[in-house]
C-alpha cells in the first residue's frame, strides 16, 4: 500500500500485512490500559501469549480469505526500517459484502493523523481489491479520538448501542455504530481539492474532439497545418467550445467547418477525456466516438486527412495529450 503525505505536517502512514515477527511489539504496543480500554476484546493486562494468538489467527484468517490485519507503520527511521505504531484489518461477513473496521494507534504515536490515514488507506485498498460494498464500525462512547478518525474518513453514524468490554468487566459500555459505502468514498476523493496557489494556476482549455470511425472501424485523423501550434502532428477532429457551448454543439459545428459533414448531437457518444498540461494552458478535452453522419468528410482547412487502423494509431505523431487515448481507442474498437 502507498505512502500518503499531509501537506500541512508532514506524517506518513503506511500499512503492511501483520506478520509473527511483529509480536513483541505488537504486546509492547498494546499492552496500556488506554488501549485495551477502548478495544472490546483486549484484556488488561495483556498477556504477551495472547499476542502471538492474535497475529497467528490474522495471518490464518488472511491465508482463508475472512479478514485482513495490517501494522500500521510509521516514516522511516535513519536506518530505512518502519517502526509499527499501531494495527488496522477488515473481517468481512459471510456474504463478502461487509466488512467490520477495527484499529488502534499506540499512545505514542497519537495527534498526528495517523489513524484517519490508516483508515483511509484501509479502505481504499478494501473497496478496489475485496469486492466488499460497506464497511461498519463500533466506537466506544467515551473514546473521542476514534469517534473524531471515522467522522472525519467519512463515517455516518448509524446508531447507539452498549457493549461488553473485556477490560471493563461488570458494564456494558455505551457505543456508537458507524458505516460507510463504496460510493461514500468514491464520492469523497472526488470532492473539489483546494485551489493551488495563484501562480500555479493556468487557464482551462476545453476543446471537444470526435474519432469518426467508418464503417472497417478506421478513424479519421487530420493533421494540424503549419502555421498553428502542435503543426505536423495529427488530431481528432474537433476544437475548442465557444461561450456557453456544450461539447456535442461544438463538435457539431467543428466537423461542419472542418471537414464538411453533417452530424447530429445523438450520433456522438462520449467515450473517454484528455486532460494535459500545456505551457500557458491545461487541456481538457472530452472525446467522443461518433460512427453516423452524412457527407463524406474532405479538408476544408488544408489539414491532411487519413483513415488509420485502431492498430496503426502509434505510427502517427499525434499531440502529447492525445496519447493515453490511443490504447483505450485501440482496446476498445
Ligand atoms: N481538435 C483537437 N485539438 C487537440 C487535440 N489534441 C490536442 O492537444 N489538441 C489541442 C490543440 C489546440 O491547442 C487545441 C485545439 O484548439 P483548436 O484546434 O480549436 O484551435 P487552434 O489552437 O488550432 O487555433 P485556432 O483554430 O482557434 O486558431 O487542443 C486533438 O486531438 N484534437
Amino acid at each position: 500500500m502507498s505512502s500518503t503525505t499531509i501537506s500541512a505536517k508532514p506524517v506518513t502512514t503506511t500499512l503492511r500485512p501483520i506478520e509473527a515477527g511483529d509480536a513483541a511489539r505488537f504486546h509492547l504496543l498494546i499492552n496500556d490500559w488506554e488501549i485495551c480500554r477502548l478495544l472490546p476484546e483486549a484484556p488488561f493486562p495483556y498477556p504477551a501469549p495472547l499476542a502471538r494468538d492474535w497475529i497467528d489467527a490474522a495471518m490464518a484468517d488472511r491465508a482463508a480469505g475472512r479478514a485482513y490485519q495490517f501494522a500500521i507503520t510509521d516514516a522511516p527511521g535513519t536506518d530505512g526500517t518502519q517502526a509499527m505504531i499501531g494495527c488496522a484489518g477488515l473481517r468481512l461477513d459471510k456474504s463478502g459484502e461487509n466488512a467490520a473496521l477495527g484499529y488502534w494507534v499506540a499512545r505514542r504515536a497519537w495527534g498526528r493523523g495517523h489513524g484517519r490515514q490508516a483508515v483511509l488507506h484501509l479502505l481504499r485498498w478494501g473497496f478496489a481489491e475485496l469486492g466488499m460494498h460497506r464497511v461498519i464500525a463500533t466506537v466506544a462512547d467515551d473514546n473521542a479520538a476514534s469517534l473524531a478518525v471515522l467522522r472525519r474518513a467519512g463515517f455516518t453514524e448509524t446508531g447507539t448501542g452498549h457493549e461488553k468490554f473485556i477490560s471493563r468487566p461488570g458494564i456494558r459500555q455505551a457505543v456508537r455504530h458507524f458505516a460507510i459505502t463504496r460510493e461514500d468514498i468514491a464520492f469523497r476523493d472526488a470532492a473539489p481539492k483546494p485551489a493551488a496557489p495563484a501562480n500555479d494556476t493556468k487557464p482551462l482549455l476545453l476543446v471537444a474532439a470526435c474519432a469518426l470511425i467508418d464503417k472497417s472501424g478506421k478513424i479519421l485523423l487530420a493533421r494540424r497545418p503549419a502555421g498553428k501550434k502542435l503543426a505536423g502532428l495529427w488530431e481528432f477532429p474537433g476544437g475548442k467550445l465557444a461561450p456557453g457551448e456544450t461539447p456535442e454543439a461544438a463538435l457539431v459545428r467543428e466537423l461542419d467547418e472542418e471537414l464538411g459533414i453533417t452530424v447530429r448531437t445523438a450520433d456522438v457518444a462520449p467515450f473517454a477525456f484528455a486532460s494535459h498540461g500545456y505551457e500557458g494552458f491545461h487541456l481538457m478535452m472530452p472525446l467522443y466516438l461518433c460512427r453516423r453522419w452524412q457527407g463524406t468528410p474532405q479538408s476544408r482547412e488544408g489539414q491532411a486527412l487519413a483513415w488509420v487502423d485502431p492498430t496503426q494509431l502509434e505510427e502517427y505523431p499525434m499531440p502529447p495529450a492525445d496519447r493515453p487515448l490511443i490504447p483505450l481507442l485501440r482496446d476498445f474498437l
